[in-house]
């Protein structure tokens, strides 16, 4: 049996769209193993048990990259990393798939084909390459369409919490929200801010944190899909805290500079709003790892 273990991650952080993201310690495991028939689903709503099951997808991408027959299979997913919630889902499937067709077939993809391969399933990188790399990564797209990434520390003393909605927002729809255009001036804006916001994250400067996370490429116009924006955002900077959109939303996240900020946005977004989860995060400083099993004894990691 195959086990893959593949981080949440939070995409944007605030000023970086599509570019910067975040592993954080919120996972999905996921197995493979052979069947007797084509394909064998469990652990996902039933809407996904079907052969357009992104796992099972990645997993074909992967099998068709190496030129090998597709398996039967049976993969079963544990873990509640939610669906459309802007902790990167998607980017789990991704990654799983594709890391599992590998392991199945000796490791036949190296770390910059997962990374390719997977940039070019999600659309773009800045989900998939934490989840594969870990910690916090920066990526563009190079001129032959290769992703290339570059990963930055962030301060150990920071307190990330997510804030998850009962309500979804799906990162295709909130992507046609977006303008097509941006000033020079919005440009610069953007740059200089998303450039200082990676620089105050490794030094855990809040006061950096919170001047640098001013976005005006997507946060603007994503608020408006979640009702509760406003008000997650005053929970947060009433302790001093910074928030931002996680991916395209619908989560917040919260950055905070201690523990006692921390319990009190839990406790007061707790009672806010009730039907949501709330989580203590932590960055994930690995990304997705596999490990190898026969009758329970694992064979290689
Ligand atoms: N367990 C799963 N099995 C199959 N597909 C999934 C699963 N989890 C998520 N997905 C896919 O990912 C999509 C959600 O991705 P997206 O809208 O990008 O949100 P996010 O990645 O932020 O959760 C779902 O509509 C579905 O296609
Ligand atoms: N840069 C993307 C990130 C989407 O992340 P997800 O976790 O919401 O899928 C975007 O902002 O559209």
């Amino acid at each position: 049996m195959i086990k893959i273990k593949v981080p949440a991650t939070s995409a944007n952080v605030g000023v970086g769209f599509d570019c910067l993201g975040l592993a954080v310690s919120y996972y999905s495991t996921i197995t493979f193993e052979p069947s007797t028939t084509k394909l064998e689903i469990s652990g996902c709503p039933a809407e996904f048990q079907t052969e357009d099951n992104l796992v099972y997808q990645a997993f074909v991408k992967g099998c068709n990259f190496l030129d090998k027959p597709v398996p039967n299979v049976k993969i079963t997913i544990t873990g509640d990393i939610p669906v459309a919630r802007g902790l990167g889902s998607s980017s789990v499937c991704v990654v799983a798939g594709l890391k599992a067709a590998s392991v199945w077939f000796s490791d036949g993809i190296s770390k910059d084909q997962l990374l390719s391969l997977a940039t070019q399933m999600e659309g773009h990188p800045d989900n998939v390459t934490p989840a594969i790399l870990g910690g916090l990564c920066v990526s563009f797209m190079d001129d032959h369409h290769e992703p290339q990434v570059i990963k930055y520390d962030v301060n150990p003393e920071l307190h990330f919490v997510a804030l998850i909605p009962d309500y979804e927002v799906s990162t295709h729809e909130a992507r046609k929200v977006l303008p097509k255009t941006l000033s020079y001036a919005d440009a610069i804006h953007q740059v200089s801010h998303c450039a200082a916001m990676t620089k105050a994250l490794e030094l855990g400067d809040m006061h950096m944190i919170h001047e640098a996370c001013d976005d005006r490429m997507h946060e603007p116009y994503r608020a408006k899909l979640i009702p509760d924006y406003d008000a997650a955002k005053a929970i947060c900077e009433r302790v001093g805290g910074t928030m931002y959109i996680s991916g395209s939303g619908s989560t917040l996240m919260a950055i905070l500079a201690d523990e006692a900020a921390e319990n009190e946005v839990i406790n007061n977004a707790q009672a806010a709003f009730p039907s949501w989860k709330i989580r203590k995060l932590t960055v994930a400083a690995t990304g997705v790892t596999s490990e190898v099993s026969e009758r329970g004894k694992v064979l290689h990691r």
